[in-house]
């Protein structure tokens, strides 16, 4: 089985970003079921005009009484329940094929959106808020490929239903065509014109829908602090306003959109009239026969249900076009890091060098001060640097740019003396590992959750990776041992942090970047973390943004940034001795927790 590749900015495949692209590359492999697709609605829609001249056929010799020819009125009976059900056939057939194209293209479509969101650079996904991404991939994906499915076999199999009516219609009288025809085109266009009323009340339903789904998922989330808080009153009543909302414009949207069908059945009223009208005239007259006075009023059915096929799925048209413009900006992104083509040694430490860097989340604002200003810093291989500053001085910018999820604005980041915008991008991360306090964890198995779903990693690699960690009692305790379900939440945030370093020791980075955790953790808890993070570190290059003194005593180099700028940087030996430096001022304070900030300000 093939391992999967996480996409990269530098390999992403180029996307379609105009509409007609979009549809040009996701249907155009897909041509001859497209072709299948309109040979089945060609060849049903040609029998359902087809029956209706059978009945004649069978009313006109029934008319004729004793002189009626049965095994003529046999094979017409038999021959008109035959096409019934080749065209019951042929629908099922184009509904299948039509399902089918649908899926399939928008499959790929959703794969690709995926592919293309998670290579995107972080700016972008800062601009929009994750609820909006997944609209993009779910709710206009799914609009497109009910569009794919159905539009085909309702909208072009309504249309050819309709022309193929109307021109049957012209075929008996002309007069009656014309007649029929003029009916339609005042009935579409009445319809059409009603249906937009319902369009902005369904939007107000929709956005209430929204909300109300949106209130209850941030309160699920929010849950503990809501019960801690005793808020749940307030909260009971906020939904229950929010609820209300959601109900009347339902009600009001509903009462708006019945509008339509209570004209259509008002206008059909009307057009059954005037064509039964007309037919019992030209019969009466003797213009026509019997059968063809039958005839005629099944072709006003047979114009009946396109009619009310087009003016639905005209509103389905308009929510598929926008999507499709929304899902092809989308992919029109593009993501403003790209890879190099150096590759970065497979084993060993590298040494990491900032060289006079300075960046800003807003380079296109110059009013907007930037985070990090003229960082410069050399991290022989293999050795620790302990990354010390107050809330916002810009710690954690600075680890990003080592794993290039932002570049800087300018000077060079380099590992193992290569600027790291000429490596190769799946490489430069997959040699450096970075910890944040905030472990993602997966609905999935404990070995899924550390391999990231890499079949090539074995369950003797992942359960070794475990023990070094000194999770291996933990992993003890589970049922099914790796292969166990990891639930959300299940775990302290003492192990969720030992399983973020065991899924590090599997990768065997050169550089580790760790946001130590800064919440208290039990001293058992402590001791385990200590003691996996010797292990972690021994042989390779790490920045720690730490916030503990014990931490900071393992580092080799102490970098003091403050305000974006580098205060002091130096061996940790030499600054613990000056006792002028920041970090001694530190050492003097007795902790880096509670006093740091005031110290290093
Ligand atoms: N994605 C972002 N977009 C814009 N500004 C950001 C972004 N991330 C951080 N900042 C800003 O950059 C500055 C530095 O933030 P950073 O997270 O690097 O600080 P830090 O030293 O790691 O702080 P802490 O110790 O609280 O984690 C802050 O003013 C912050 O508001």
């Amino acid at each position: 089985m093939p391992v999967p590749v996480p996409p990269q900015e530098s390999s992403a495949p180029s996307r379609p970003s105009s509409t007609l692209g979009v549809l040009r590359v996701y249907l155009g492999p897909l041509k001859w079921q497209v072709a299948g697709l309109a040979a089945l609605l060609l060849t049903g829609t040609g029998l359902n005009l087809l029956l209706p001249q059978l009945l004649r056929a069978f009313v006109d010799s029934a008319k004729l009484g004793a002189g009626a020819d049965v095994g003529l009125m046999a094979r017409l009976a038999g021959l008109y329940i035959l096409l019934a059900i080749g065209v019951q056939l042929m629908t099922a057939g184009a509904t299948y094929v039509g399902a089918r194209v649908g899926w399939t293209a928008t499959n790929r479509l959703r794969v690709d959106l995926m592919a293309h969101l998670l290579s995107l650079d972080m700016r972008e996904h800062k601009e929009r808020t994750p609820g909006e991404m997944i609209e993009r991939i779910d709710g206009d994906v799914t609009a497109l490929s009910n569009f794919f499915s159905q539009f085909a076999v309702r909208v072009f199999g309504a249309a050819l239903l309709l022309v193929g009516a109307l021109f049957m219609f012209f075929r008996e009288d002309w007069r009656v065509g014309a007649g029929v025809t003029l009916f339609t085109t005042v009935t579409l266009i009445a319809m059409n014109r009603v249906r937009k009323l319902g369009v902005e009340p369904t939007r107000l339903e929709r956005e209430s829908s929204a909300r109300l789904f949106g209130f209850v998922e941030e309160r699920l989330a929010g849950l503990e602090d809501i019960r801690s808080l005793g808020a749940g009153g307030h909260h009971l009543n906020s939904f229950l306003r929010t609820q209300r909302t959601f109900f009347t414009r339902s009600v009001n949207s509903w009462r708006r959109r019945s509008i339509v069908w209570q004209l259509s059945m008002a206008l059909f009223a009307v057009g059954y009239v005037g064509v039964l009208s007309v037919a019992v005239g030209l019969y009466a007259t003797g213009a026509i026969t019997l059968g063809t006075a039958f005839l005629l009023y099944n072709y006003m059915s047979l114009v009946e249900e396109p009619i009310d096929q087009l003016t639905q799925q005209l509103q389905e048209l308009q929510k598929a076009g926008a999507s499709l413009v929304r899902v092809g900006e989308i992919l029109a992104l593009r993501s403003a890091i790209h890879g190099g083509t150096l590759e970065l040694p497979e084993d060993g430490a590298l040494s990491l060098a900032f060289e006079d860097v300075s960046f800003s989340y807003s380079p296109d604002e110059p009013e907007v001060r930037g985070v990090l200003h003229g960082v410069s810093f050399h991290l022989p291989a293999g050795q620790t640097m302990g990354l010390l500053g107050r809330t916002g001085s810009g710690k954690t910018t600075l680890t990003r740019l080592v794993s290039r999820l932002y570049d800087a604005t300018s000077g060079s980041v380099r590992l193992g003396g290569v600027n790291v915008q000429d490596v190769d991008l799946h490489g430069l991360r997959r040699r450096v590992a970075v910890v944040t306090q905030d472990v993602q964890l997966f609905q999935a198995s404990v070995r899924d959750n550390l391999s990231f779903f890499d079949p090539e990693i074995t369950d003797e690699e992942v359960e070794a990776a475990l023990n070094e960690v000194g999770l291996g009692t933990w992993l003890a305790r589970l049922k099914d041992g790796v292969h166990t379900p990891l639930p959300t939440g299940s775990l302290s945030a003492g192990e969720a942090q030992l399983l973020a370093f065991a899924r590090v020791m599997l990768r065997d980075p050169a550089v580790i970047i760790l946001d130590e955790p800064s919440s208290r953790l039990d001293p058992a808890t402590e001791a385990l973390l200590t003691a996996a993070m010797t292990r972690l570190l021994d042989g390779r290059t790490a920045i720690i943004i730490a916030h503990r003194l014990d931490t900071v005593a393992r580092a080799d180099r102490i970098l003091v940034l403050g305000d974006g700028e580098v205060l002091e940087d130096g061996p940790r030996a030499v600054l613990a001795r000056n006792s002028g430096s920041h970090y001694a001022e530190l050492l003097r304070a007795g902790t880096l927790e509670e006093e740091g900030e005031g110290v290093l300000a």
